[in-house]
């Protein structure tokens, strides 16, 4: 990737979760999703949990998103000199294959939907694509191009721009590199390993050869959703 630091926004912050678990409603009593669940990854590092598929790692993103409420527990995004509801805002999460989800037929128009131009004056939005597409490797890509016209790779870069728009001080992947091809693979562990640099990233995934060296600390979800700390890098 060429591209520049992503940008001077605010500082990362430490992802501390704390004795989390998840029992939603219409669920047997004996089998919560998330049981005891506890970490953390310090700011500008990458936490990776990993496991077999529906052990609970997509939910787990959600409730430190905010998008689900825990049954009991503490989840804190921890940084300094802002706000709680801005702290909000600092969080960028990344569904599994988000090209999925692409509301707009071009790159323009998504990421308008990421952050509404009346809330910003014309000079700080094109300032802010040029940071934002440069770091991803997007900058000659003209802005009005189809979305559809652009390969896997570069649509999974498009969905990571949406999700950097507001700098956010934490990035939530999920399954960052499913369904691509190997260039694209290392395309995308390039571009997370710059993100690295400006965000505090938590990757969850079963998928982990090319996200390997970009990792600091990770656990593995087993059944029940009970997470389990392993030691990184794994043994030989
Ligand atoms: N609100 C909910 N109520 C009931 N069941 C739920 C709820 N949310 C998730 N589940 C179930 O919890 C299980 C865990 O799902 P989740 O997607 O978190 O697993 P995962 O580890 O991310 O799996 P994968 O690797 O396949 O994406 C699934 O069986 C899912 O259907």
């Amino acid at each position: 990737m060429q591209g520049q630091a992503v940008d001077r926004g605010p500082p990362s912050a430490d992802i501390e979760v704390q004795n989390l678990s998840f029992h939603p409603a219409g669920t047997p009593p004996e089998a919560p999703l998330l049981t005891d669940v506890s970490l953390k990854v310090p700011a500008k590092q990458m936490g990776l949990v990993y496991g077999r598929s529906g052990a609970g790692k997509t939910t787990l993103l959600q409730l430190i998103a905010g998008l689900t409420q825990p049954t009991t527990g503490r989840i804190a995004v921890i940084e300094h000199a802002v706000t709680s509801s801005e702290r909000l805002a600092r969080i960028g999460l990344v569904f599994q294959f988000p090209e999925r989800h692409f509301l707009a037929a071009t790159l323009q128009q998504e990421l308008a939907f990421a952050w509404p131009q009346d809330m910003v004056s014309l000079q700080q939005l094109s300032s802010r694509a040029g940071v934002v597409l440069d770091a991803l490797g997007l900058d000659h890509i003209p802005l009005d191009t189809p979305l559809r016209q652009l390969s896997d790779g570069y649509k999974r870069r498009c969905a990571l721009a949406c999700a950097l728009w507001c700098r956010p001080s934490v990035l939530l992947l999920d399954e960052p590199l499913a369904g691509l091809d190997w260039q694209s693979r290392a395309d995308i562990a390039s571009v997370l390993g710059k993100l690295k640099q400006e965000c505090t990233v938590l990757v969850v995934s079963h998928d982990l050869r090319e996200l390997e060296p970009l990792i600091d600390v990770a656990w593995e979800m087993e059944a029940g959703g009970k997470l389990k700390s392993v030691q990184w890098p794994p043994a030989q």
